[in-house]
Order: C-alpha cells, then sequence, then structure tokens
C-alpha cells in the first residue's frame, strides 16, 4: 500500500492546511555533488567520451576551495528543496574540498554519505591526477578528518570512482580501508557497452565486472553500486549474495544513452535498490525526477516485451524512500515512519500556490506525479526543520 497518508497535527507548532500530508523524506543514493556546477548541460556524448571532455576538466577545479563552497552549498541546498532528506555524494579526488562537503552538508541539516573520490589511472587531464600511494593516504586523511568532526549525520563512504580508473592495487587497499574501518563503499558498474569491454580488458584475469569489485573485497551490505543496467543475472546473484545494493539512476541512463535497467529483474534478484540522480549524467537533481523516469523507462522495457511486468507507482515511491534507506543500510534510521526511527519528511501541499497541480476533485495518488519542489513546503530531517531555510543569525 502506498505510505501517503495525513497526520492530525499534534505538534502545535505543524498546522495542516487543506491538502496537506507527510510524507518520508527522500534518497539520493548516488549523485556527483561537483558535477552540479553543470547540471543540464553536455549531454551529447556517450559516457567514456563525456568523462573525459566534461567531468575530469570540471572536477578539477575542486581544488580551489572557493568554487568547492559555492557549488556545494547550491547542490546541498537544491536537493534539500527537491525532498532529498538523504544524499550519497561523490566529490573528487580533492580531500579538502570534499571535507567542505560534508561541513555544508552538517550545517544545512542533510543526511548525507560523502566520498572524496578515487582514481590512479586512464585519465587523460592533465591536471587531475593522483598515484596510487597518494590516492590511498588522502583517503585515510580524509576519513580520519571527517570522522573527527562527529557530525550526527555526515559520514565518510569509500569511493574507487570505477574499475578503469582504478588499479587493481588501489582497489585492493580501498577495500581493505572499508574493511578496517567498517565503511561504506560507493561506485560505478556496468553502466555502458564500452566501459564492460574496457574492464574485461584490464582485468582479464576476472570473471565479471562484479567480480572485479568483489575480488577487491569491495561488494559489502554497505555498498552501493550506480546503474548495473547491462549486469546478467549471475552478478545481479552475487549482489544478493553479498548483500551489495543498486542505485538506479534513469535519467542519467537515458541521457548518456547507456542502457535500460530492468527493474524488475533486480527486485526479483531480490537485491537492494534506490534510486540516483547521478547528477551530471543525469540532468535533474530531483528524486521525484528519478521516480518519473525510473516508471517511463519499466515502460519502454513494456512496449518492447508486452510480457514485462511494468513497475508501479507504489513501487517507484517505496524505491525512492523506503529502498534507497535500505540500500545505503540506512534503514534503521530513516527511510519511513517506522516508530524508533528518525522524523526525516516532506509536507507536501498538492495545492501550493504557484506549483503545477490544478486539483480538479479528490486528491488522487497519482497527483504526485505531477508534483515538484513547489509542492514540497517543508523538509525535516532528524526532527529539525532544514526547509525553509533559516539564515545565521547575527553574531
Ligand atoms: N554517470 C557517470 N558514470 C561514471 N562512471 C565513472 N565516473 C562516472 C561519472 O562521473 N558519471
Ligand atoms: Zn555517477
Amino acid at each position: 500500500p502506498i505510505i501517503i497518508f495525513q497526520l492530525l497535527p499534534r505538534r502545535r507548532d505543524i498546522l495542516f492546511c487543506d491538502h496537506e500530508f507527510f510524507m518520508p523524506g527522500m534518497v539520493d543514493t548516488h549523485i556527483h555533488a561537483s558535477q552540479y556546477s553543470y547540471a543540464g548541460t553536455a549531454l551529447d556524448m556517450p559516457l567514456m567520451q563525456w568523462l573525459c571532455t566534461y567531468t575530469f576538466p570540471v572536477e578539477s577545479r575542486f581544488k580551489d576551495l572557493e568554487f568547492a563552497q559555492r557549488v556545494y552549498t547550491k547542490v546541498v541546498k537544491r536537493t534539500l528543496r527537491n525532498g532529498t532528506t538523504t544524499a550519497c555524494y561523490h566529490a573528487t579526488i580533492h580531500t579538502d574540498a570534499t571535507l567542505l562537503l560534508g561541513q555544508i552538508a552538517n550545517d544545512l541539516g542533510q543526511r548525507a554519505l560523502v566520498g572524496k573520490v578515487c582514481m590512479d589511472r586512464n585519465n587523460p587531464a592533465k591536471y587531475y591526477k593522483e598515484t596510487c600511494q597518494e590516492s590511498q593516504e588522502e583517503t585515510c586523511r580524509f576519513i580520519a578528518e571527517l570522522l573527527d568532526k562527529k557530525y550526527p549525520l555526515v559520514k565518510p563512504v569509500v569511493t574507487p570512482r570505477f574499475a578503469p580508473t582504478c588499479t587493481g592495487a588501489l582497489l585492493g587497499q580501498l577495500g581493505a580501508i572499508a574493511k578496517n574501518n567498517n565503511l561504506h563503499i560507493q561506485s560505478h558498474i556496468s553502466e555502458n557497452a564500452e566501459e564492460i569491454k574496457l574492464v574485461k580488458d584490464l582485468f582479464p584475469e576476472s570473471k565479471s565486472y562484479t567480480d572485479v569489485y568483489h575480488k577487491h573485497n569491495l561488494l559489502t551490505d554497505k555498498t552501493v553500486m550506480a546503474h548495473g543496467c547491462h549486469l546478467t543475472d549471475e552478478e545481479l546473484t552475487l549482489f544478493r549474495e553479498t548483500g551489495t545494493s543498486l542505485s538506479h539512476c534513469p535519467n542519467s541512463n537515458i541521457s548518456l544513452c547507456s542502457g535500460v535497467l530492468n527493474v524488475r529483474n533486480v527486485l526479483n534478484h531480490k537485491v537492494k535498490l534506490g534510486l540516483g540522480t547521478d547528477v551530471a549524467g543525469g540532468y535533474s537533481a530531483s528524486i521525484l525526477d528519478a521516480l518519473r523516469r525510473a516508471l517511463d523507462s519499466s515502460k519502454i522495457l513494456t512496449i518492447q516485451d508486452p510480457g514485462h511486468e511494468t513497475l508501479t507507482f507504489e513501487e517507484a515511491f517505496r524505491i525512492a524512500t523506503l529502498g534507497g534507506s535500505q540500500a545505503l543500510s540506512l534503514d534503521d534510521q530513516t527511510g519511513n515512519f517506522e516508530v524508533g526511527k528518525d522524523f526525516d519528511a516532506l509536507r507536501v501541499n498538492v495545492t501550493a500556490p504557484g506549483g503545477p497541480i490544478d486539483l480538479i476533485q479528490i486528491i488522487s495518488v497519482t497527483s504526485s506525479s505531477t508534483g515538484d519542489d513547489r509542492n514540497i513546503v517543508e523538509v525535516f530531517v532528524a526532527g529539525r526543520k532544514v526547509v525553509p531555510f533559516t539564515e545565521p543569525k547575527p553574531e
């Protein structure tokens, strides 16, 4: 059943107007905070060319902490306004800028996993490089310094970019760091055909792309892998056995012409699944957009094969909320309104002034397919109201 419901006001400071309800906050299981600076542009190439032409040059600019401060503040605010109460971020290779992202998420009140990107090969960008040793040492420094801040809702995530840009030595070291510190892991997998072929050439000893990560101890019940459009059933079984989850990023998969994930098959394999915006491969920072595109993608599969069981709206809603929290192994804290979890919630007004919905009759669940950030009038994370933003009080 749909988890949207209306609450009677218990707290005197929360008064409901007509056509308002609370829903659980949404979870973005895969977003590149650094790429927000060019979101909505540069989607005219497939993945590998797109990375070299646009992504690496832009990411190299995050050495500049002022630039990082500007972009990271904007992306955290934008995602919060869109109802993302939990985000799993890729930053860049720069440790200090990534620490800054953690600080900004903490200050603005978002629940976040934050990753310093690791990549020690196959990167043609001149000013955006690190060696295996630098990557390993800076990852350790990043983890130690972020944990030292003791932010209640912000945690580090070990982030090998993906197998094509990491040597086996680096992958192994990152697997060990994650294990020794019991940390989350995030990366990309099986997004596009050219990438898969490259991984086959770079790791001839591995049975599959999934096996590359498995061999380096990177598949755990705290690992989330983005895309997985072309995973085989055997690989999905390995995901299930290791507790690894998938982040479905439909906007990106379409925008970069990467592929169409068969969500039904993933669910049938009982692999944990969340939604990701994958900004800027995806051009929207909204999980509601990802939800809609997940439904569209599923319908495309049904057009191609009428026997395909289309994803329902309720299933997509669940993947955007509880599914995402499970994918990030944070479902003991967030994802729905179960007693004992934190209050991560959106106050939705279906008829918000200036919003996109003209309510003709009674509220129907499908109204939510039309809604957007204009309908999200308040956002709460761990009980704290984080939207609308409150300006810091003058000293
Ligand atoms: N979509 C996407 N795929 C990747 N694979 C490795 N890096 C990236 C990235 O930045 N975006
Ligand atoms: Zn990505």
